[in-house]
């Protein structure tokens, strides 16, 4: 249940002292219409008050109509009335007081919201107190931006949502039991043989020729045995994302604890980082702060999920239905995820490597296409990478519900992963995943399609890192080892880099 209680001052263009039986009698009898829904009480209103030109009105109401919508109406209502019968108008309307409770089983350690006074937890209730007098208070123009609304929604997604930890995971399939001969961590087994050496950011590795020549032979399999016969197109998709595609790919709702940053240069004139250059070259330190001063706000940051860049290349236009399916893959660059601290291995890392897939159609095209992408993903799983390797459905899980019982047209929507055991530790890693993200994406990019039906779309993303974790951890580094289908298509081994 959610509980609302407000106190809305209407501001007239002129003094209405005058007009209050008339005004009194219009509150009490013409109001049912907004008061009620399906026949049910859902507002009051009382204690009015004229004082010149200022009437004052206390509302109160639970879910079924909430006080804000009926300080709208009664506005419009009011004006309509006093317009037309005295030619007085409404000019403002003020908010005296304006509190929401909404019932909840724990209390959200919300801190600060915008428009909020202040959040209170007592007897199961979350008490929102808006903020009506300092300069962030609520005006009349927030609730017409629904900003309460907004407010609510957010309570309610976070009482909802159990963040990852509880997210929904249910074992789909799992693959024929191994015997490992191998059982080392793969990134120390790597770095050994010279493979791979730590880069100079946290979470960040440079590649020598084995391992990109592992990488790379990640992806001419998955080029042969799933992207041509399947007839994905090549494309390229930004790296630096802006916020509007985070805004329309809903990543804005959450992703800012875990992305780099991109800050341009307040202005590229030389002269203004004369003192920059000549600083460093005296000290050979670089004057950061300096730095934090001239360059400006973040623009966005770097590739976090890959496919939200592909869709400015769609965003409000109507595809031909012959192109669809529309498939495109993206491996053109590295995405970058601030990761949760201390060392890990390649399993997981702040830079990563990865094939992206996408693909765009009717529902059904979209689930399809889903079904035969994972069997092309079997056949290189079973017969050529040879891995111990399983499939989870893990679907947050209010997508989990309507996706599995079809409460809602979204059935079928939702996230396989992919995950694979990696005997050194035990630990199965999530290498890859494929979700079918259902209109998220078309209606966030405004994509349309000819016969007007509603374009649905799917991405998976291949890891290259858990990729390579998952093949090594399970047959080391040892090439003889290696399943044979893999071997062809890895051919040699070049020639690594050796420091004396
Ligand atoms: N920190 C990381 N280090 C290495 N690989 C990662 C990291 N984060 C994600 N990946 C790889 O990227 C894949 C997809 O990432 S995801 O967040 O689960 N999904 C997406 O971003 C989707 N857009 C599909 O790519 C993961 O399955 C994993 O293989
Ligand atoms: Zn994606």
């Amino acid at each position: 249940m959610i509980y609302f209680k407000l106190i809305g001052s209407f501001v007239f263009t002129k003094d209405i002292t005058d007009l209050k039986e008339v005004i009194y009698k219009f509150l009490n009898e013409n109001t049912k219409k907004i008061l009620t829904k399906n026949g049910e009480i859902g507002c009051s209103i009382n204690d009015f008050k004229i004082e010149k030109n200022i009437l004052t009105i206390k509302f109160e109401s639970n879910q079924l109509i909430r006080a804000h919508e009926v300080l709208i109406r009664l506005k419009k209502e009011l004006s309509n009335f006093t317009g037309k019968k005295f030619k007085i108008g409404i000019r403002d309307v003020l908010i005296k007081y304006f509190d929401i409770k909404m019932e909840s089983k724990k209390s959200l350690n919300i801190k600060n919201l915008p428009y909020v006074k202040n959040i209170e937890y007592g007897d199961k209730c979350i008490v929102i107190l808006f903020d009506t007098e300092s300069e962030n208070k609520i005006t009349y123009s927030e609730i017409e931006k629904r900003i309460p609304d907004r407010i609510i929604t957010l309570l309610k997604n976070k009482m909802n949502d159990y963040g990852g930890k509880n997210e929904h995971w249910e074992l789909l399939w799992e693959s024929e039991d191994k015997k490992f001969k191998f059982k080392e961590d793969p990134t120390k087994v790597m770095e050994k043989e010279g493979w791979i050496k730590r880069g100079y950011n946290r979470g960040q590795w440079i590649y020598g020729p084995q391992a990109t020549h592992l990488f790379r032979t990640f992806e001419k399999i998955t080029l042969k045995e799933l992207l041509e016969p399947l007839g994905f197109s090549e494309m390229i998709f930004p790296k630096l994302v802006p916020w509007e595609v985070w805004m329309r790919s809903g990543h804005a709702q959450g992703v800012y604890p875990e992305i780099y940053y991109v800050c341009p240069p307040k202005t590229r004139d030389p002269e203004y980082w004369e003192d920059v250059k000549n600083i460093y070259n005296i000290t050979k330190e670089i004057p950061i702060d300096l730095i934090e001063n001239k360059i400006d706000s973040p623009i966005g940051g770097m590739c976090y999920a890959q496919c939200p860049s592909f869709w400015g290349f769609l965003q409000g236009e109507t595809v031909s239905i012959d192109q669809l399916p529309l498939k495109v893959y993206d491996h053109s660059g590295t995405s970058h995820r601030y990761e949760s601290g201390g060392i890990h291995g390649i399993e997981r890392v702040d830079e990563f490597h990865r094939l992206e897939l996408v693909w765009l159609g009717t529902r059904k095209e979209t689930l399809e296409m889903a079904e035969e992408i994972k069997e092309k993903y079997k056949n290189i799983f079973e017969n050529i990478l040879e891995l111990k390797w399983r499939t989870a459905w893990v679907t947050p899980w209010f997508m989990a519900q309507e996706g599995k019982k079809g409460l809602s047209d979204m059935e079928g929507a939702g996230t396989v992963d992919y995950e694979a055991i990696t005997p050194y530790n035990n630990k199965w890693i999530e290498f890859q995943n494929l979700s079918v993200n259902a209109d998220k994406y078309t209606k966030g990019f405004n994509v349309k399609s000819q016969n007007n039906k509603k374009l649905w779309s799917g991405c998976s993303g291949i890891g290259l890192e858990r990729w390579t974790a998952a093949f090594i951890s399970q047959h080391g580094i040892n090439i003889e080892n290696w399943p044979d289908k893999f071997k062809k298509y890895f051919g040699k081994l070049p020639l690594g880099i050796k420091t004396l």
